[in-house]
């Protein structure tokens, strides 16, 4: 049996719902092997984020070294990075331990506001990381920050999205979870052709964590070998799923169900 072994780069959330747990939960959902490197500890809930503790670059580098050492992985996928300094790390190790398939999510902040990228660190994020990407799935604030458009209408993120793609990324998925639409479009552009994913949208508060969720499960289907049109598709069923068949664990913005995918797919 072939394992397909994929890697997230992100920080922790004490919470579960978001960053390394919502890779790991969503790997394993999909059939993938998780391996994890952190880059940084959040104290959060679904309320709030209460604390932000970066790890040195040199302990980011020892996890990334000694998983290039033994255990190269299929996929990747990058979440929270938080400064310039480690998103250069991790741009020169991704470079030097030459792994492919690379999902980049360009987390910026957290739904109740707290910042998990630095503001200076954008640049890094233009010349080191997005060169890199497979895919790159920003929601729209991101989007906006990195090509400083301002994305009003569906056309407004087909630019970002030609933007985004100029600076390197081969594919490029504006997600829609923050537009006003009635239904979510999430815009994906591959250099040539644009696709629009439209699915109905959920009136929830537990949407923490949606999109580390989606760009972990595009990881772990390009791990297994699929398109990244495929990838995304899957993704995409397997996020709706997750926010249609939400938990209702905490008081706040509250995680979605990981495990809802499966559940559906299963005949029992
Ligand atoms: N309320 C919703 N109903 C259905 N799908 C959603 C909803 N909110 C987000 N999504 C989906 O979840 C994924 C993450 O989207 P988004 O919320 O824009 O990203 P982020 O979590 O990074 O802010 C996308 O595929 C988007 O279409
Ligand atoms: C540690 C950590 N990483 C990422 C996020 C943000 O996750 P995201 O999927 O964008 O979800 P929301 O913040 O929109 O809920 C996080 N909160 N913590």
């Amino acid at each position: 049996m072939t394992v397909a072994k994929v890697l997230t780069i992100a920080g922790s959330d004490s919470g579960g719902g978001a960053g390394i747990q919502a890779d790991l939960k969503t790997f394993q959902e999909l059939k993938a092997y998780g391996m994890s490197v952190l880059t940084a500890v959040t104290a959060q809930n679904t309320l709030d984020v209460h604390g932000v503790y970066p790890l040195t670059v040199s302990q980011v580098e020892e996890q990334l070294d000694a998983i290039g050492a033994d255990l190269k992985p299929d996929a990747l996928k990058t979440g929270m990075l938080f400064s310039a300094e480690i998103i250069e790390a991790v741009a020169s190790k991704v470079k030097q331990y030459e792994i492919n398939n690379v999902v980049i999510d360009p987390v910026m902040i957290a739904k109740g506001g707290a910042k998990l990228l630095q503001d200076e660190a954008i640049e890094a994020v233009k010349e080191h990381l997005i060169p890199l990407a497979t895919v790159i799935t920003p929601n729209i604030p991101e989007a906006e920050a990195i090509t400083g458009l301002t994305l009003n209408t569906i056309a407004d993120r087909k630019e970002a999205a030609k933007h985004l793609h100029e600076l390197g990324a081969q594919c490029v998925v504006i997600k829609g979870g923050h537009g006003e639409e009635k239904e979510v479009i999430d815009i994906i552009y591959d250099g040539e052709t644009f696709t629009q994913l439209l699915n109905e949208r959920q009136y929830t508060e537990n949407t923490h964590g949606t999109g580390c969720t989606f760009a972990a499960a595009i990881a772990a289907d390009l791990a297994k070998g699929m398109s990244f049109l495929d990838a995304i598709r899957v993704a995409r069923a397997y996020i709706q799923a997750a926010i249609e068949d939400d938990l209702h664990i905490g008081s706040g913005h509250g995680p979605t169900n990981h495990w809802a995918y499966q559940n559906r797919r299963v005949k029992v």
